[in-house]
């Protein structure tokens, strides 16, 4: 099963918890001595690269916000990246008969670039079906998942390696403020990406890797951890 990120609210109309949350981050990292306290909004440089160099992967509590028509910026504004699509060219490339399919990098990726976006159809996770395509939403809707198992699109065979180069990251985009706000996910490197190389992120917390149970971790030859079975 993928990773659940932590994130809030879903919203379509009015004032949500996450403008509440937005404006509270906001404010306080305008006095200075609130500087040290987990930034939680991300935001590319005007070169379209994330700075994800603290990135932890396996507590993430970091939201993308891209910019709509209140911002008066152009449709090609780096702060557009999910809305503008995917850019990078990247191949679904069968690995062997443990992992399965996987995604590679048909050309070089810079660390903080946009890869592309996690595409399926929003659900409320249920007992009772395959959760291995879920990617569970908790900043913009808590408790909703996007299930790409039947519908989705390559961002579905991102394998697991416990040393991951891209993330999987919430982002609040839409092109008007009066858009329904949809949950939505962004992958983005951690690190270059050279071509040929798989994609991958991290499933699971250390915890969970390290709990002995579930299925054998193909990441690298010799790797101890397992994915637990749901
Ligand atoms: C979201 S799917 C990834 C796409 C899948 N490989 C396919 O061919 O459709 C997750 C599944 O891929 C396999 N997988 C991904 N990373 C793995 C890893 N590091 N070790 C073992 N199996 C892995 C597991 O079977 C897992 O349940």
């Amino acid at each position: 099963m993928l990773k659940t990120l932590k994130i809030g609210f879903l919203q379509y109309s009015g004032v949500s918890t996450f403008q509440l949350l937005y404006k509270d981050t906001k404010d306080s990292l305008e006095d200075p001595k609130d500087r040290e306290l987990p930034r939680k909004l991300l935001q590319p440089n005007k070169a379209g690269i994330l700075n994800l160099e603290h990135f932890n992967h396996i507590s993430n509590q970091k939201i993308i916000v891209e910019c709509s028509d209140a911002c008066g910026c152009s449709d090609s504004c780096p702060r557009r990246r999910l809305q503008q699509g995917q850019k990078k060219r990247l191949v679904v490339f069968y690995e062997n008969k443990i992992l399965g399919f996987g995604l590679r990098a048909a050309e070089p990726i810079k660390a903080g670039e946009y890869v592309t976006e996690y595409v399926g159809t929003v659900l409320t996770p249920r007992s009772n079906r395959d959760p291995s395509y879920d990617l569970g939403i908790e900043i913009v809707a808590e408790g909703l998942a996007i299930d790409s198992r039947k519908c989705g699109n390559l961002a579905r065979f991102v394998a697991h390696a416990c040393d991951p180069n891209a993330a999987f990251i919430e982002t609040h985009s839409r092109i008007f403020e009066t858009d329904p706000l949809i949950p939505r996910v962004s992958l983005y490197a951690l690190r270059d990406i050279a071509i040929g190389e798989a994609v991958t992120i991290c499933y699971y917390s250390r915890d969970k890797l390290a709990s002995g149970k579930g299925i054998k971790c193909a990441c690298r030859p010799g790797c101890p951890n397992h994915l637990p079975k749901n």
